[in-house]
């Protein structure tokens, strides 16, 4: 559905993107991750066809997205990190406004995503906060059903809750079949929603993963308090990763394995057992920290 390919932009001070490449298949929820200033709302911006490159190309359903750009921008619903309103509008005069060009008479889909995301669209945009802004914006990239859902750092200002309802809304976009490439500090929020993630740092792509199987790779730490002490030096001598040993608390680290994890804490009596997720966040900060860009 979506392609980008050797996509390379230099900005005159020496920043940009080099050499990206990674495609969108259809019905698929991608997620862009990376630190700041690395390069993702540069890409989207290509993608959107808002800027032209030094080398390389999109295609958004078999089209160049530059060389067609009112085209491909007509079959998009996009977010932009930063949205610009014009003056002086109501958040629902741009909803009108944004209708009209999208062609959209029917209103319906836009009542029910107000409703959901509970704001006052009557609200002169000037006077509404940066998370009532963004959902105007998630309001305007959703409410004609594009195909294709282009969005960058969509729950920036929101809170949890509203974080929560816009995750409902993407799963039930993506259950109808729509294409969604977004960008996002939140693992959490990427974690729920994508199939795949792309790590990009410094301008290049670092990897692009299958999101459930970042979930394998994760570790869990377990805290396991022995009612015995000989119990405990017996357990950190056996053949699980020990961590740490504190008197009869013992942290042991498993990955994947769980039956060996079961099987040696069964032979004791156990007085308390406490489990410490290793989240997405930190298996990509190893990436960021570990890995140097693709080249
Ligand atoms: N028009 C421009 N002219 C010059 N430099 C630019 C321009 N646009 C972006 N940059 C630089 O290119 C790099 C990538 O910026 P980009 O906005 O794509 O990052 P990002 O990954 O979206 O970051 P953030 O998470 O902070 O939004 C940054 O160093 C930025 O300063």
């Amino acid at each position: 559905m979506l392609t980008v390919q050797g996509l390379t932009k230099q900005f005159a001070n020496g920043k940009g993107i080099t050499d990206v490449s990674f495609s969108v298949r259809n019905g698929e929820v991608f997620g862009f991750l990376g630190p700041n200033g690395a390069g993702k709302s540069t890409t989207i911006r290509h993608i959107m066809g808002f800027m032209k490159p030094d080398r390389g190309t999109v295609t958004v359903a078999g089209l160049d997205v530059w060389k067609a750009q009112g085209t491909v921008q007509r079959q998009i619903g996009y977010l932009p990190g930063e949205i610009a309103f014009i003056d002086g509008m109501t958040g629902k005069g741009f909803l009108d406004f944004m209708a009209k060009m999208q062609g959209l008479k029917d209103t319906t889909k836009r009542s029910t995503l107000i409703e959901r995301l509970q704001f006052d669209a009557g609200t002169p945009i000037r006077k509404m906060s940066k998370g009532m802004k963004q959902k105007v914006g998630i309001v305007a990239a959703f409410m004609h059903s594009p195909e294709v859902l282009i969005l960058d750092e969509p729950t920036s200002g929101l809170d949890p809750l509203m974080q929560k309802v816009f995750i409902e809304l993407v799963l039930e976009e993506k259950a109808a079949g729509t294409t969604f490439l977004m960008s996002s500090h939140s693992f959490q929020e990427i974690e729920r929603t994508c199939d795949r993630a792309a790590i990009i740092k410094d301008g290049r792509l670092i990897t692009v993963k299958d999101v459930h199987e970042l979930q394998s790779m994760q570790r869990k730490l377990f805290d396991v308090v022995f009612e015995h002490r000989e119990d405990a030096d017996r357990f950190s001598t056996g053949s699980l990763y020990v961590e740490s040993r504190v008197g009869n608390r013992v942290r042991v680290a498993v990955q994947g394995n769980y039956d060996q994890f079961i099987r040696e804490t069964a032979k004791y009596n156990i007085r308390s057992l406490d489990v410490f997720t290793q989240n997405l966040e930190d298996i990509f900060m190893n990436y960021y920290e570990r890995e140097g860009p693709a080249r």
